[in-house]
């Protein structure tokens, strides 16, 4: 047998084992697993040599209180590794798998550092953590307010869709760690007065390739500007205060405002996926990599084999295009007592098949960066509180999310590169739990696959075994679709919100917009011919009439 017939497996073969899941644990403790294990652990950690507690890492015996009060006892691999620097002050780009416990790697030293100081919620903020997602940044809030359960400093959240004037009332009252997004950050940076910010110390920003990527770039280098222009004042009037008689060469000082205040931070950028481009990034905050500021990289897996966890299992399945509905709805069958979250290229795409897979009565949960801000944190609880359940989203929960007893990934529409697909599958066998993952391709994408294994992603072929596969169910969606004239709108537009998608994926070779044949994609969003609209692309020029004539005939 070939070994790519050897790695293959039958997707009929994979068991539904949602129902004999563990029940939830809250703790999410990596070191349950071994309490269990063994009834007597100490014995076992007294003759084992790295047996490393908080305490050892010398951290403040209140914060070692507050981690246990959220039953977590002792620090993760990554935690071993970056906390000692961390916490003695350095600055670091700590890279590790997803669900790793990257968070109290950034945390712990910022809370730590805010009561060394002692500081006040007079002295505003001290510590800021920035996060490219509004859902990110209220998990990081929650997790900082637990660690603060014992300090009298003050932590808060500033993010997009949220009423800016409560935000302003609480920023002017001092958060001394603050936890925000870049958008609205800049915000009250130039619109809050007595938004302090001139005593900060330290600054995290979580997923910080993403932060670059999402094109959030010019929005950080204005809130770096304004940062070091508030501290090099601050520095300013100490000096002045100190010595009157160098007035007038502070003052000179104070108009050069393009010396770089930002080095004398603490500064952490973490992310699961990590790539030149961080350096970059700390560039922009000031970062030479050269001298005693310089970034050490801390990484925790780069001698792995694989960039993804061990306990996840993953797939992929080779779907033409007019076969990928009647999939995944005899996927969703099978696992109905599963809690799954499916991921789509768009948000109209997602908008419709949540609607759709509704209407066939599969109870399910949206969640995309257009919906209100009130709706997307209740979706996001409900997601988080049930045992069975669909999600339906986009890119805006491949990140950092920490979603609890996910039985299933699917990649229903495919990543734009290797690294989103290694954030997408992480939301799933996270801090030692088991999950798995499937990814659907057609078969002209299957050379994305060479692209995940150059990432040291490698993927079994899960078979479909046709027999199983309903397919008079394509006819039923057809009239559905005749029927239900909202619905058919939805589907209009995901079905041009799926073409258009194609036209912005960087990995051509794999995804290639001329390769789509729109009339069985059209037969995945229920119609039995491609609807009529225009899609309005650029047609380079040269190529102009060859490439009109070759969309001419797909559509
Ligand atoms: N020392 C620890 N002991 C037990 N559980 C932990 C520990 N540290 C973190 N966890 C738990 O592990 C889970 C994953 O942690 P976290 O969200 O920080 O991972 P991450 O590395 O940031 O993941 P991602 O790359 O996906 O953002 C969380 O539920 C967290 O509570």
């Amino acid at each position: 047998m070939s070994e790519q017939k050897q790695r293959k497996r039958s997707y009929s073969d994979l068991e539904d084992n949602s129902n004999q899941r563990p029940k939830r644990n809250n703790s999410k403790n990596f070191n349950n697993r071994n309490r269990n294990q063994n009834s007597n652990p100490n014995k076992k950690h007294k003759k084992n040599k790295k047996y490393v507690t908080f305490d050892n890492l010398k951290l403040k015996n209140s914060l070692v209180r507050s981690l246990k009060a959220i039953s977590i006892y002792r620090p993760t691999p990554v935690q071993r590794k970056c906390l000692p620097m961390l916490l003695s002050g350095k600055n670091a780009t700590i890279s590790s798998k997803t669900g790793s416990g990257k968070t109290l790697c950034f945390l712990l030293p910022a809370i730590q550092l805010l009561t060394r100081l002692r500081s006040e919620p007079s002295q505003g903020t001290i510590a800021l953590i920035i996060s490219p997602t509004r859902e990110l940044a209220t998990q990081i809030f929650k997790v900082s307010w637990s660690l603060l359960r014992f300090e009298k400093q003050r932590c808060g959240l500033i993010i997009g869709g949220q009423n800016k004037q409560k935000e302003r009332h609480h920023l002017i009252n001092g958060s001394n760690l603050l936890i925000a997004t870049p958008g609205r950050l800049l915000y009250h940076l130039n619109e809050t007065k007595g938004f302090m910010i001139r005593n900060l110390r330290y600054i995290a920003l979580d997923e910080a390739d993403k932060l670059i990527e999402k094109g959030l770039e010019p929005e950080l280098d204005k809130i770096f500007t304004i940062i070091n222009r508030r501290i090099a004042n601050n520095l300013n009037i100490q000096k002045r205060e100190k010595s009157k008689k160098k007035e007038k060469e502070n003052t000179k000082e104070n108009k050069s405002v393009k010396i770089n205040h930002l080095t004398n931070l603490q500064i952490v950028l973490t992310s699961a996926t990590q790539d030149d481009q961080i350096r970059g990034l700390y560039k922009h905050l000031g970062g030479n990599l050269n001298d005693r500021f310089a970034l050490k990289y801390i990484g925790v897996d780069d001698e792995s084999q694989s960039a993804t966890v061990k306990t996840l299992e993953q797939g992929y399945i080779i779907c033409k295009s007019d076969q990928r509905l009647i999939f995944l709805i005899n996927f969703l069958k099978r696992f109905s007592t599963s809690k799954i979250i499916i991921f789509f290229s768009s948000v109209k795409s997602a908008n419709f098949h949540s609607r759709l897979l509704d209407f066939l009565e599969f109870p399910t949960i949206e969640l995309h960066g257009q919906m209100e801000q009130r709706d997307r944190s209740f979706n996001l609880e409900n997601f988080h509180r049930a045992k069975v359940s669909i999600l339906i989203t986009t890119d805006v929960a491949a990140r950092g999310i920490d979603f609890a007893g996910i039985d299933w990934i699917i990649q229903y529409d495919p990543p734009d590169d290797p690294n989103e697909y290694i954030h997408r599958v992480g939301r799933t066998a996270r801090a030692g739990k088991s999950g798995k993952a499937l990814l659907f391709l057609r078969p002209e994408e299957k050379p994305f696959l060479k692209f995940l294994t150059k990432s040291k992603v490698s993927l079994s072929q899960f078979e479909i075994n046709e027999k199983k596969i309903k397919t008079d169910i394509q006819e039923k969606l057809e009239k559905i679709i005749e029927i239900d004239k909202t619905l058919k709108k939805f589907a209009i537009e995901a079905y041009k919100g799926y073409v258009i998608s194609y036209t912005s994926h960087t990995l051509k070779e794999c995804f290639d917009l001329h390769q789509l044949d729109l009339r069985k994609v059209a037969k995945s969003f229920c119609f039995k011919k491609p609807p009529k609209i225009s899609f309005g692309f650029n047609v380079k020029k040269g190529n102009r009439n060859k490439r009109k004539r070759k969309l001419n005939n797909k559509y």
